[in-house]
């Protein structure tokens, strides 16, 4: 909490900056604690760390400390399927071999919340897009005829005898 007695109000995200081992907020009954300095003292222990990838989950809280890409990555794709993250990074085969240290269990897949599937902009609003550029197109071509059409129309009736 802000030092001094004084209260200070933060939003979410603000507390969410501090969600590392060096700087740890948490949010307990609507008041903001700083516990950066206990998280070594914690008898609870300070990390809990699993992973799912691939379909399989991996307790990496012994790894955190070693992982090149340092601990807030991972801490950051707990808690949901962390495959695309882990894949996208490209670990190399050595980190593929190191992952069955860690290796705890399979997850149950059905737990996992489905992806969102790509949803195409839906049909009628891409046809009704078609619809206007063909109306459009077919105005350009008539609006000049018409016009020509008046001008000769004009022309004729007002002919003198
Ligand atoms: C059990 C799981 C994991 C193991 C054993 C592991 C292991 C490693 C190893 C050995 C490296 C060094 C580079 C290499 O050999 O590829 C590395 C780098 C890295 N890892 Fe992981 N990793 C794991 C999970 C993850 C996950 C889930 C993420 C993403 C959220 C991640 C993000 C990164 C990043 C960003 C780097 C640095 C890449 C670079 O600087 O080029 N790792 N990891």
């Amino acid at each position: 909490m802000g030092g001094g007695g004084e209260k200070e109000v933060y939003t979410l995200s603000e507390v969410k900056n501090h969600s590392s081992r060096e700087d740890c907020w948490l949010i307990i009954n609507g008041k903001v604690y700083d516990v950066t300095k206990f998280l070594e003292d914690h008898p609870g222990g300070d990390e809990d760390c699993w992973l799912i990838i691939n379909g399989k989950v991996y307790d990496v809280t012994k790894f955190l400390e070693d992982h090149p890409g340092g601990d807030e990555v991972l801490l950051a794709v707990t808690g949901k399927d962390a495959t695309d993250d882990f894949e996208d990074v490209g670990h190399s085969s050595t980190a593929r071999a190191m992952m069955e240290e860690y290796y705890v269990g399979e997850i149950n897949a059905s737990t996992i919340p489905t992806k969102v599937a790509y949803a195409p902009p839906k049909q009628a609003h891409y046809n009704q897009d078609k619809t206007w550029d063909f109306v459009i197109k077919i105005l350009q071509f008539l609006v000049p005829l018409a016009i020509l059409g008046l001008a000769v129309a004009v022309r004729f009736y007002t002919k003198s005898p």
